[in-house]
């Protein structure tokens, strides 16, 4: 299982991290932008934070598929191995991802809506595909849906590791990315719809493992045990 933190926010990302066994940070432009910092500054000291043996996810920006082609090779030389860039699956994504793909690029194909957007993205060579779930949703439609479908086309669409390597130059799992969450019961969900990797933002993270029974649980263990044992730990008393 991967969970990665929807944030460029430093003290988030420290916070979150400290604790959570994350596989990465997943940003956007407008989570970029919210910072209102250099853009390199900030991708660097995310790595600097949850260390460079994590991933990191930023998006292409360019509005042509030759333009986003040059930001990802300059995105590679500049973050390294584990730095990969988010397409958007508009045309001029998709034809940047198979060029992309072909040369062994690292890719998250994003602002996913449709199943057919995923296997567009996995066909053209993109690791990571990351469907909206809340944004599906609040138009009357199925997030979780979304991920069904694709896990279920992607199972029939398999390719071995001969047509890997001759299609994209390197071996890897198309994987879904969760994204756009708002509650904890939609990232649930899309778990349990197969997806291994969810992205979601500090506040809905640390929901993940709240539970009042668990906070009510802890004060009463508390309470019982400083009725006779005081303020003593097993270190103490070991
Ligand atoms: O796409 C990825 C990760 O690949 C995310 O950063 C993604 O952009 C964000 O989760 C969404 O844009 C956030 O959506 P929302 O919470 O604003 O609806």
């Amino acid at each position: 299982m991967q969970y990665f933190i929807d944030t460029a926010n430093l003290e988030s990302i420290k916070k979150i991290s400290d604790i959570f066994p994350i596989a990465g940070v997943t940003t956007n432009p407008t989570i970029i932008a919210k910072e209102k910092r250099d853009f390199k500054e900030i991708i660097n000291d995310i790595f600097d934070i949850i260390g460079k043996d994590k991933i990191v996810h930023a998006q292409a920006v360019g509005s042509t598929s030759e333009i986003m082609v040059k930001e990802v090779q300059l995105l590679r030389d500049t973050f390294g191995e584990n730095f990969y860039t988010k397409i958007p699956v508009t045309p001029e994504g998709i034809k940047a991802i198979k060029i992309l793909a072909k040369d062994g690029h690292k890719i998250t194909a994003t602002g996913i809506l449709s199943p057919q957007q995923i296997i567009m993205a996995a066909e053209a060579g993109a690791e990571y595909m990351a469907p909206y779930i809340n944004r599906s949703d609040n138009i009357g439609e199925n997030g979780i849906e979304i991920v069904k479908d694709a896990y279920k086309i992607l199972e029939m669409t398999k390719k071995t590791d001969e047509e890997k390597l001759s299609r994209y130059k390197r071996i890897f799992e198309p994987k879904i990315l969760g994204a756009s969450f708002k509650n904890v019961r939609q990232v649930h969900e899309t778990i349990l719809a197969g997806s291994k990797s969810v992205t979601v933002a500090p506040d809905v993270f640390e929901k993940l493992i709240y539970h009042p029974y668990t906070d009510w649980s802890m004060d009463t263990f508390n309470s019982d045990w400083e009725k006779i044992y005081g303020k003593k730990t097993l270190l103490d008393l070991l």
